[in-house]
């Protein structure tokens, strides 16, 4: 029985990280998903709640669960302000887990440091599903629901993401315009 662990802030989950998914799949039997930044929200690089996020890993992994006979967890993560104890925070955190799958060089780093195995991820089509991007055009009503699960687009809806991304955006404006000194309060 081999568990897996991969981790990311998924800002939203898009089809990248389904992809990657869907391949461990084929490497493991259980996997724990950590979603990232836990405690952040509400901003325009972190829009969603851990809530939020893992309601849509959850909803998106239910076909992987059914074709792959996979087991999930989905597990909130906080970040820590200590790099150096950040993967035993993780573990503490987790189910026990054999390997780790990252293509991130910090937790790559880190978990090696731990002496745990580390794979590494590919990247799928990174032209057109990036978090950044796929905020950007959410902000910018340009399409996005066809660069992530369905389950997904549903979540956003559901939760009004959009109108919350665009006003925190909006705030962003107001925030740079006020931090400039020729500009009055
Ligand atoms: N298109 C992709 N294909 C494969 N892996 C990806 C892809 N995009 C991101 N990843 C990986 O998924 C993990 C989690 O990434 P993350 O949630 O930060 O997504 P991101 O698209 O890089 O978002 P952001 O632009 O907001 O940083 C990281 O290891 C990242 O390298
Ligand atoms: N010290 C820490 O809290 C620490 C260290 C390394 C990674 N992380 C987190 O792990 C996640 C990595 O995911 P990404 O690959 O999406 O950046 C992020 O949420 C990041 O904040 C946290």
């Amino acid at each position: 029985m081999t568990r897996g662990f991969y981790i990311g802030r998924f800002q939203p989950y898009h089809n990248g990280h389904h992809t990657v998914i869907e391949h461990i799949a084929d490497e493991v039997d259980e996997l724990v998903l950590g979603i990232g930044s836990a405690d952040v929200s509400h901003t325009v690089r972190n829009p969603f709640t851990a809530g939020e996020r893992i309601m849509m890993l959850t909803k998106a992994v239910r076909e992987f669960e059914r074709e792959h006979d996979l087991v999930t967890y989905v597990v909130p993560i906080e970040d820590i302000d200590r790099n150096a104890v950040w993967a035993g925070h993780v573990e503490s955190m987790c189910p026990d887990f054999d390997v780790v799958y990252s293509n991130n060089p910090l937790v790559i780093r880190l978990f090696e440091e731990d002496e745990i195995e580390v794979r590494q991820s590919q990247m799928f089509d990174r032209e057109r599903l990036e978090g950044t991007d796929i905020r950007e055009s959410m902000i910018d009503d340009d399409p996005w629901r066809d660069r992530v699960p369905d389950p997904v687009v549903d979540v956003v809806e559901e939760i009004n993401g959009i109108q919350r991304l665009r006003t925190i955006a909006q705030d962003d404006v107001v925030d740079r315009w006020e931090a400039d000194e020729d500009n009055e309060p």
